[in-house]
């Protein structure tokens, strides 16, 4: 090391160290107001190395960084401070400030002694100019010798640790979220900043703090090397393939993610591929298409995941929950599923999400029939309408996404109303509302957000729930001793639960075996078991929706199930009547703009249920198809839409069952989002010739509770 820039290490207390760097350059010389128990001054190579010994142990977060850095030939101090980096310019010394040498600090005067005191708040403590960034928007670190090799992606073959550093630019490449409008919040981009430091030591170090701190966050620890990536080359406008050359491979290899392509050849070759080949090099499954793309993986993993464990795959005793997470990057037509998780469909987005490595658990519906499991639905299972559009637009897709409008106008004129019989067991929605349908209530249930307390919840009571549920031998057994009937009860009491908490721990259904699933069984089963009825809806009905998410999409940006949350268990039962033309018209525009609520519409019924069992009222019994085929049951009319009959559009594609039974399985499927955000106003920095930098990315993630 240059004995002209010396290292020393101040050991503030037994939870801290600082390690701060003088040198002859006054501009780069700083004391310290923190020192008060410095005990200090070690060589420079024992300082070295017991930065490199810290950054290698998992214990490191607890380390401060304090430098001084170039950023584009403006000086800057730099900390790293438990898992942000905090960046801010240096001022020129005033007259006053000359005679005192002491330079303002970053942290504050009121220096904590621990990582947990330094905690949550830590951000607001920071100086007014500070330019902070958290650990989990960081996508890569790379130094080098100059500026254009510190952009480099990371090299997989590093130097030895003990090599002399010669670097002395660092690169952080790093993700932050537009925060542009209420209508464009929710997109991300790619930023990089290169710090200079004329020591290489002092770069290495840094270079080390932060890759270990990066491995050792929890969202770090998540990140994705190895992926196995499909592409649907077929889906929207056939522009799957270059949509991943274009905009999403540069991204991963930024990154330094291995990732293996499969251009896709038919249909259902994703399902296969995952049924039948080892997946065990993987860390997540991502494929490049539409929802049906999405659906086509889901499907694959799942039913992957019931084959390994040699359960019934027609009648699974339970849905298991696959190993493999999930990446989405949208190429298809609508893209509801990406919209619905990220708050917008951009393909830079949906990577950059993968590059972040955080994942949140999404639901996942079975469809079957009184006979088995058809299918499983990530967006929207729907009747009616919607089904007849799905199954019109097949025929013409050459036409692109436009076949949608065509076949929306051709099945909205011809629908004469469907007859149907609902059974559902009715969840309340939040806030705690009585058993209705929710247009009759006063207040908007929630909004599912990034950091969705809802969905947290209903996560951290997965392994409670799953011990909760009684095995059909302690089910007769609760019969015989009715006060184990409630053990939602008093493990509500023990937990000091909540109204919507409580709601969450509710038994459900889906526990059932497959062969109880009628809706007989289930209802006798279930009004003993949680003293609940029923419910039994007859009607006409111009479409049927079981919305497992809120299927927004760019034309329909709250989409037809603003309420639903991706990750609670549940799922929405949109029921519209059919009324007039008019009516049915006044619905569609609804759904389509961003300040419409069809919960006040008096012809649209909402129902949040686990579960929820449709047949149609007098369908000939022998037409109902085993495994959902794509083929029309009942003979179509001149128009290929059949007057009496709808068919069902599970994700946008065709199931043609006339009995059918939806079960919402909660967080089966891991994907890689945080959430939609809601817009709220960025920070102005005064600093106009800084670059700009987000705040922290959990400052900007806030409750589901709000709208
Ligand atoms: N090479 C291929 N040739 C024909 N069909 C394919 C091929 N690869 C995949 N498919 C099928 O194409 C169908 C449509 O794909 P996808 O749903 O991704 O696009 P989309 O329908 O345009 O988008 P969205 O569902 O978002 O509206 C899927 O059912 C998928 O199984």
């Amino acid at each position: 090391m240059d004995k002209q820039t010396p290292y020393i290490s101040f050991s503030l207390t037994t939870h801290f160290s600082i390690v701060l760097q003088t040198q002859s350059d006054p501009n780069m010389t700083q004391s310290t107001e923190f020192g008060k128990s410095a005990a200090v001054a070690v060589s420079a190579a024992a300082a070295a190395a017991a930065a490199s010994a810290s950054a290698s142990s998992a214990d490191c977060s607890t380390d401060v960084l304090l430098n001084n850095f170039q950023l584009k030939k403006k000086s800057y101090r730099v900390l790293l401070h438990g898992q942000r980096v905090v960046w801010e310019r240096l001022q020129r010394p005033t007259k006053s400030a000359a005679h005192n040498e002491t330079v303002k600090t970053p942290l504050p005067d009121d220096v904590p002694t621990t990582e947990q005191q330094l905690g949550s708040n830590a951000s607001c403590s920071y100086g007014e100019h500070s330019h902070i960034l958290h650990m989990d928007d960081i996508i890569s670190v790379r130094r080098g010798d100059t500026k254009q090799a510190s952009l480099q992606p990371p090299d997989l073959e590093e130097p030895p640790a003990d090599a002399k550093p010669t670097a002395q630019f660092l690169t952080i490449n790093y993700a932050e979220r537009l925060s542009k409008s209420k209508v464009d919040c929710n997109r991300w981009q790619l930023r990089r900043i290169t710090f200079y430091n004329a020591d290489a030591y002092i770069v290495r170090q840094w270079e080390l703090q932060l890759l270990a701190r990066l491995a050792s966050s929890p969202a770090g620890g998540q990140r994705v090397r190895r992926l196995l990536v499909f592409i649907n080359p077929y889906g929207g406008r056939k522009a799957g393939s270059q949509t991943y050359e274009r905009y999403v491979r540069p991204l991963f290899q930024l990154a330094g993610i291995d990732a293996t392509c499969i251009t896709t050849q038919r249909a259902n070759q994703i399902r296969d591929i995952l049924l039948t080949h080892d997946l065990s090099c993987y860390d997540a499954v991502c494929c490049v298409g539409g929802d049906g793309t999405v659906a086509e993986v889901i499907n694959g993993l799942v039913f992957r995941r019931i084959r390994e464990l040699q359960l019934d795959e027609q009648r699974p005793a339970y849905i298991p929950r696959p190993s493999l997470p999930v990446a989405v990057i949208p190429a298809g037509s609508t893209d509801t599923i990406v919209y619905s998780m990220h708050g917008t469909a951009d393909v830079r987005t949906a990577a950059i999400h993968v590059l972040l490595g955080q994942r949140r658990g999404l639901d996942v519906c079975s469809v079957s029939n009184s006979r088995s499991l058809l299918r499983f639905c990530a967006s929207v299972l729907s009747y009616g309408y919607l089904g007849d559009v799905a199954a019109e637009s097949e025929q013409y897709r050459w036409m692109g996404t436009k076949r949608y409008e065509y076949s929306g106008v051709k099945a909205f004129l011809s629908n004469r109303g469907y007859d149907a019989e609902l059974h559902l067991l009715e969840e309340p929605l939040e806030p705690e509302t009585p058993q209705s349908p929710v247009s009759v209530c006063s207040e908007p249930p929630s909004v599912c957000y990034a950091n969705c307390q809802r969905c947290s919840i209903a996560s951290s009571l997965q392994e409670q729930r799953s011990s909760l549920f009684p095995t059909e031998e302690e089910h007769k057994e609760q019969h015989h001793h009715p006060k184990s009937l409630a053990p939602t009860a008093s493990l509500n009491h023990e937990l000091q639960l909540s109204a919507s908490e409580t709601a969450l721990l509710r038994p459900r259904p889906s526990t059932l075996p497959l062969q109880q699933s009628t809706p007989a069984a289930y209802g006798s089963d279930l009004s003993l078991r949680s003293g609940e009825q029923w419910k039994i809806i007859r009607g006409n009905f111009f479409m049927i929706c079981g919305a497992n998410i809120t299927c927004a999409c760019a034309r329909s940006p709250n989409g037809i199930s603003r309420y639903s949350h991706l990750g609670d268990g549940c799922l929405d039962l949109i029921l519209v009547r059919k009324t007039t033309l008019l009516n049915n018209l006044r619905f569609l525009l609804n759904t389509a703009g961003r300040g419409g609520d069809i919960r006040s519409l008096p012809f649209v019924e909402v129902y949040r249920t686990r579960k929820f069992n449709f047949r149609t009222l007098n369908a000939p019994q022998e037409n109902y198809s085993i495994a959902g085929s794509r083929q029309p049951i009942a003979q179509s009319n001149s128009d290929g839409i059949n007057s009496e009959y709808s068919s069902w559009n599970c994700d946008g594609e065709v199931v043609t069952d006339l009995d059918v039974t939806m079960s919402s399985h909660c967080q089966l499927i891991d994907v890689f989002m945080r959430g939609p955000h809601s817009y709220s106003k960025p920070r102005k920095l005064v600093v106009s010739s800084a670059p700009t930098t987000p705040a922290s990315s959990s400052d900007n993630v806030y409750c589901c509770c709000k709208d």
